[in-house]
């Protein structure tokens, strides 16, 4: 008898245990967030959130105000809704609320990649090398130049005669926008000789085809490789292709390339300094492939799709384009010398940078994380003060909170091209409750962890539009198509997707 008894209260404790394990005993206490735990257990809300994250996070904001806690797999998150809050949360000490903890967790599945404490700081000070200021004008010319490499069969193909060519907008931008980015920041083919120059552009350009399909498969696997729901068919699927770039991305085979730029360059040889070994450094490249691969191109989709369903829009941007065009003493014509968009000319387009923030407003929605790693007193904007547990984790989703909310930004479905233009050169301010808003939008996150590459990020979208709109007349197929939604899976990752591929028809205007 004695010893069922003790069985009994063996399971009973392991039930109890696995339960306290799950967070199933977890309850509110004095002056937290309210904590909303779904019904299943562990799960919590994580499939909510994966379907669609900005209704669940809208439900949640009805039901329980600006802040909230609720458990996504094991985890609970805090979401802060108030970005009037925000300057607590981003600009907290990395000793109390960290960025690295969480990231390292997500690369690590995503990519195997394990970063070292350098890791973060090596990237920052190559970025702010190669990425802004003068290394910026040398990334500028580099993309213009694989721009126009890869561009080119469009360019000729749609060219002498002044026939109409048609094809799907998003794969067209994403393709473009990728390969060129690739080439530029990765090296192209190296090439022995003049007569050799030829083929080893035409080698670039099927190299980078190859590249672009291999990411486009790694890509649409991605957020479900990240939050751990692909089936086991597609898990084998994303580990091969992840095996694969650290292959076509080894250190070895990058460095076989000439014109390699120097934010890579960098990166691997601080790390190399810094003792990372090689097979951790091939899947370092392949997870900056990933971070300045994956947004540019479609974010350059979402603004010709804009652009084209918005005719005034168009017209504005296009003759902002013409004229920084015609101030550079540049002649555009067919068969005639290629245009050269320089880093000084991007400077010059108040119209176009509003379009493109509109767009990001409009298409970026990433999450921003922070662990929480002491307990915690946040205030909020309002007085009121809450505290964070040690364990849990800080969310921020500016889509919702900021990008989405009409009275910062009236109107918040609507494209409007202008909504960030200020004709006196002052950055334009928005406000809600009557106070001004700092982070009125965050498509390149904020703080510590706020996107190194922001501002080539910019001039690639923005050499693209120069690219398209110059040389070409550019109309959707069907006009009356809306813009499609987006695949709603992806919130949290970047820029958005489109469901469904929009066709459009461009031809040479000169
Ligand atoms: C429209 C294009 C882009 C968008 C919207 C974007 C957005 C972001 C965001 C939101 C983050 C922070 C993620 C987080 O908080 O976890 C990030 C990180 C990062 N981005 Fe971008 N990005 C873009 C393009 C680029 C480009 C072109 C590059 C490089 C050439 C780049 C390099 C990086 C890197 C290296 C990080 C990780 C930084 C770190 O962990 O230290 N991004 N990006």
């Amino acid at each position: 008898m004695a010893f069922w008894v003790m069985v009994l209260c063996a399971v009973l404790a392991c039930i109890l245990g696995g339960l306290y394990l799950v967070g199933a005993f977890r309850q509110r206490r004095a002056q937290e967030p309210p904590l909303d735990k779904g019904l299943i257990p562990w799960l919590g809300h994580a499939l909510s959130y994966r379907k669609d994250g900005v209704a669940f996070l809208q439900r949640m904001q009805k039901k329980h105000g600006n802040i909230f806690t609720v458990l996504f797999g094991g985890y609970y998150f805090t979401f802060v809704m108030d970005p009037l809050s925000y300057g607590a949360i981003v600009k907290e000490a990395r000793s109390k609320l960290d960025f690295n903890a969480y990231a390292t967790q997500l690369v690590a599945q995503v990519f195997g990649f394990q970063p070292e404490m350098s890791t973060h700081k090596i990237i920052e000070t190559a970025s702010v090398k190669h990425l802004k200021g003068n290394g910026l004008v040398v990334m500028t010319q580099a993309m213009m130049d694989s721009l126009h490499r890869v561009m080119g069969h469009s360019l000729s193909s749609a060219g002498g005669e002044k026939s109409w060519k048609q094809d799907g907008l998003f794969h067209f931008s994403y393709n473009m926008v990728f390969r060129a980015g690739y080439l530029a920041l990765f090296g192209n083919t190296t090439s022995k000789g003049e007569k050799n120059k030829e083929d080893a552009e035409r080698c670039d350009v099927t190299h980078s085809e190859d590249v672009f399909v291999e990411f486009r498969k790694y890509d649409k696997l991605f957020p479900g490789f990240a939050s751990s729901t692909l089936s086991h068919g597609e898990r084998k699927e994303a580990e091969s292709l992840k095996r694969l770039f650290w292959k076509l991305m080894s250190v070895k085979d990058v460095y076989e390339r000439s014109n390699i730029s120097g934010w890579i360059t960098d990166q691997q040889e601080q790390l190399a300094e810094a003792g990372m070994p090689e097979y951790m450094r091939d899947r370092f490249l392949f997870l900056l492939l990933w971070a300045a691969q994956g947004n540019t191109g479609p974010a350059s989709f979402w603004l010709l799709a804009y652009l084209m369903k918005n005719p005034k829009a168009m017209d504005e941007v296009r003759k902002e384009v013409d004229r920084v065009v015609g101030e550079s003493g540049q002649e555009v014509r067919a068969g005639g010398s290629v245009l050269n968009v320089t880093k000084e000319m991007l400077d010059k387009t108040p119209i176009l940078d509003s379009a493109v923030e509109e767009t990001l407003r409009l298409a970026a929605a990433p999450m921003l994380i922070r662990a929480v790693l002491v307990d915690l007193e946040l205030k909020m904007n309002d007085g009121r003060k809450y505290l964070l547990r040690k364990g849990d984790r800080v969310a921020l989703f500016p889509f919702v909170a900021a990008h989405m909310d009409p009275e910062i930004h009236p109107d918040p479905h609507v494209f409007k091209y202008d909504r960030f233009l200020s004709l006196d050169g002052r950055k334009k301010e928005f406000y809600k409750n009557g106070e001004k808003v700092k982070y009125f939008t965050m498509p390149w996150g904020a703080g510590t962890s706020m996107c190194p590459g922001r501002y080539f990020a910019t001039n690639e979208v923005k050499l693209f539009a120069f690219l398209m709109l110059t040389y070409f007349d550019m109309q959707l197929v069907n006009v009356e198509e809306e813009i499609p939604p987006v695949i709603k899976n992806r919130y949290g990752f970047g820029v958005m997707q489109p469901t469904r591929d929009v066709q459009f028809r461009y031809r040479l205007r000169h």
